[in-house]
């Protein structure tokens, strides 16, 4: 791929980056990543949607294995930040975790081979919802995809921690089980002057907030991962009204699933306990839950051998990270890898101001389209 069309997928991620939309409603997206695969010479590809996600088989000149890569596509409900003069068009809606870099990327390696196809086939797959309610399990299990299903899979996540010119992964495990929290309480309102006759949530919700905290700290054993967040609650209309209802929104991360299933079982506990105590109701929904991210030990391994000689990158053996990513579902039936694209910025994912580094996205191609060479049989 020629250098100035490496450098025209920046403006590719520019475009994504104005029309960031949330899980399963990524419909201008998936339009506009079908024109530009219908762009492309179309020879060898094969294209199939589902649901608000892509499909794209490159048909391998032999065609015994098939290699996979996969991109996410959605943005996710936050107002924008940046000094960016093509931020997002689509108010309190942004591309805040570089799912319009993945695309982009993506989009950038399937140029490449549907010009220049390679032995083996490649599925190319652009998933919705991976920010919720996770879009890669009931893709897996779609006839479309068992179809295709490729005999190995990789994919990447942009890491603002990173330089950029280096990858970060491991072998094993790079991200956590998550669970998504809901609980919402239900009291008695009644008048600010009024206690004794109203049963008050605000009360209630920050009791239960602070004892939801002791979970990790007095239940789990320290030298286990473990993380409760409530990043949500939902409380009360007016100062002088004593609210009845309240909601606690949140999610929980852990390395294992026998931990995550002990943090569900005292939060059930201190919930139910709650009810008693505060004589209100109460309900948990667990939301959208993902497992892990696990790497294959060998194929990690012998990738980040390669892509530190003849990458061009350097490679960081990283520790765990306590986000989530639906490509674990994916990494649970196929063989491969995920790892982390530095794009050096001192925001983090999921911030207002997050603004990686586009020099990643050529060399993020670049790698690929080596590595799947060198791989395709
Ligand atoms: C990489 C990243 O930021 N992923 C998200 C995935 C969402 C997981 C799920 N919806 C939850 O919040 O539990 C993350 O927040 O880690």
């Amino acid at each position: 791929m020629s250098t100035s069309n490496l450098h025209s997928m920046i403006e590719v991620r520019r475009h994504l980056h104005q029309i960031p939309e949330l899980g399963f409603q990524e419909w201008k997206t998936q339009r506009y990543l079908l024109d530009f695969i219908a762009r492309l010479p179309q020879d060898y590809l094969e294209v199939k949607t589902w649901r608000t996600g892509i499909l794209v088989r490159v048909q391998g000149t032999v065609g015994k294995r098939t290699l996979g890569w996969r991109a996410d596509m959605d943005g996710l409900p936050l107002t924008e930040e940046t000094s960016y003069d093509f931020s997002s068009r689509h108010p309190g809606q942004m591309h805040a975790c570089g799912h319009d870099m993945h695309m982009a990327i993506g989009l950038g390696i399937l140029s490449h081979f549907a010009n220049n196809p390679v032995k083996d086939h490649l599925l190319f797959i652009f998933q919705p919802a991976e920010e919720g309610p996770g879009g890669a399990e009931p893709m897996l299990a779609t006839d479309e995809f068992t179809r295709w299903k490729p005999d190995q899979l990789f994919g990447l996540h942009i890491g603002p921690d990173y330089p950029v010119g280096t990858i970060a992964t491991r072998p094993g495990i790079l991200f956590a089980n998550t669970s998504e929290l809901f609980i919402d309480l239900v009291g008695t309102s009644g008048h600010a002057s009024l206690p004794h006759r109203a049963n008050d949530m605000v009360i209630t919700a920050s009791q239960l907030a602070m004892q939801l905290q002791t979970i990790v700290s007095r239940n789990i054993d320290p030298l286990d991962s473990a993380i409760l967040t409530l990043g949500k609650v939902t409380i009360g209309t007016k100062q002088n009204i004593i609210p009845g209802s309240a909601r606690l929104e949140g999610t929980i991360r852990t390395l294992s699933i026998d931990v995550m299933d002990k943090i569900k079982e005292r939060v059930s506990s201190l919930v139910h306990g709650i009810e008693i105590g505060f004589q209100c109701k109460a309900s948990i929904d667990w939301g959208a839950n993902y497992c892990q991210v696990t790497n294959n030990e060998a194929l990690t391994r012998s990738f980040m051998d390669w892509a530190g000689s003849k990458g061009n990158v350097e490679v960081i053996e990283c520790r765990e990270a306590m986000a989530g990513e639906d490509f674990g579902y994916f990494l649970k039936e196929i063989p491969g890898f995920m790892f982390w694209l530095g794009v050096d910025t001192p925001y983090g994912l999921h911030h207002p101001q997050l603004e990686p580094d586009e020099e990643a996205i050529p060399i993020a191609i670049r790698l690929m389209i080596k590595y799947l060479e060198t791989q395709a049989q």
